[in-house]
């Protein structure tokens, strides 16, 4: 029977226990504040977004949001950064991504203060990553991560194929499945557009992690049987819905269920877990901005 690996339980166990951290904290004197900015139009990125702020809501996290028009001058959400960056109540900022073409992303991810910059995507933060002292994990590797440890999915020695190299996910995903410590452990393959041979890698793939957007890139016949399978794409795709589309991962599900011995759905798979880790780095970042130390790991 394959397990179907429930996101959103996990992560109301999560935003349980970042409750419990929040409420630590606000005995102390410190509320946790998160902020998130947004400059773009893009329908995902707006639900996203207000789905985030509705968390910190629930735990107890005060959210601050700012909107900035996507055809603004890139200065305003530098300098926007910078006013975060000085707010004592602010103890995490996330700039939604993508950003417009005309804003430098790089710059965006340099200008977030390193203490306050949740995602973990500040060249000071990637590198003590790498380093295996992360101070903040990127929010959708470490949900996977605690997925597969919700789900007993043992990662050491076993091959594991991350399908995808970005910043977000690809590259903090292998780094995190290569360390040594708890779900790590793993033999890491990263695939990408230019990788010879992705049936034969994916055929011997214990686990596979599919982060392309690519609508139903992986087709469940590729899959060794009894592989773990973490789908990170949530693709929008023009459908006859009430919303005009529907949500789709990057592994064509009902085959790939036939196949696999545990799976992510999407919706209800790791992007619960992306959300639910961005509290919790949110509470951590409030804790180590005043001295206490908060750990969930
Ligand atoms: N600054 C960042 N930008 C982006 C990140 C990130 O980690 N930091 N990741 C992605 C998208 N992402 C986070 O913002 C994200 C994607 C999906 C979900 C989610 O909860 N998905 C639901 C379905 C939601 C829907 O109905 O559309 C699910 O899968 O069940 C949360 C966060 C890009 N940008």
């Amino acid at each position: 029977m394959t397990e179907i690996i429930d996101g959103e339980a996990v992560a109301a166990d999560v935003r349980d226990e970042v409750a419990a951290h929040v409420e630590t904290l606000s005995d102390a004197g410190v509320t946790p504040g998160l902020a998130t900015v947004l400059m773009s139009d893009d329908p995902a990125s707006e639900t996203y977004v207000s789905m985030k702020q509705r968390d910190c809501e629930e735990v107890g996290i005060e959210s601050v949001h700012v909107e900035i028009d996507a055809d603004a001058p890139a200065e305003e959400l530098y300098e926007t950064i910078d006013d975060l960056n000085a707010r004592e109540d602010v103890h995490g900022i996330l700039v939604q991504l993508p950003v417009p073409d005309h804003v430098d992303k790089r710059t965006v991810l340099r200008r977030i203060a390193p203490e306050k910059d949740v995602d973990g995507f500040h060249p000071e933060n990637v590198g003590r990553l790498v380093a295996g002292d992360a101070r903040f994990k990127p929010c959708t590797p470490h949900g996977v991560q605690k997925l597969l440890d919700a789900y007993d999915v043992e990662t050491e020695g076993a091959d594991a194929v991350v399908l995808g190299r970005s910043d977000i996910v690809g590259k903090p995903m292998a780094n995190l499945l290569l360390q040594k410590g708890p779900v790590g452990n793993a033999t890491t393959t990263v695939c990408h557009s230019r990788t010879e041979d992705l049936e034969g890698k994916l055929a011997t793939a214990d686990i596979v992690i599919a982060a392309v957007g690519v609508p139903e890139f992986v087709d469940g016949s590729a899959l060794k049987e009894g592989a773990t399978v973490i789908d990170v794409g949530i693709n929008r795709v023009d459908a006859d819905t009430e919303k005009g589309y529907e949500l789709v991962g990057d592994v064509a599900y009902e085959s790939a269920k036939e196949r696999a011995g545990a799976i992510t759905p999407v919706p209800g798979g790791v992007g619960p877990m992306t959300r639910a880790m961005l509290l919790y780095n949110t509470v951590k970042a409030a804790g180590l901005q005043s001295d206490m130390s908060i750990d969930l790991d």
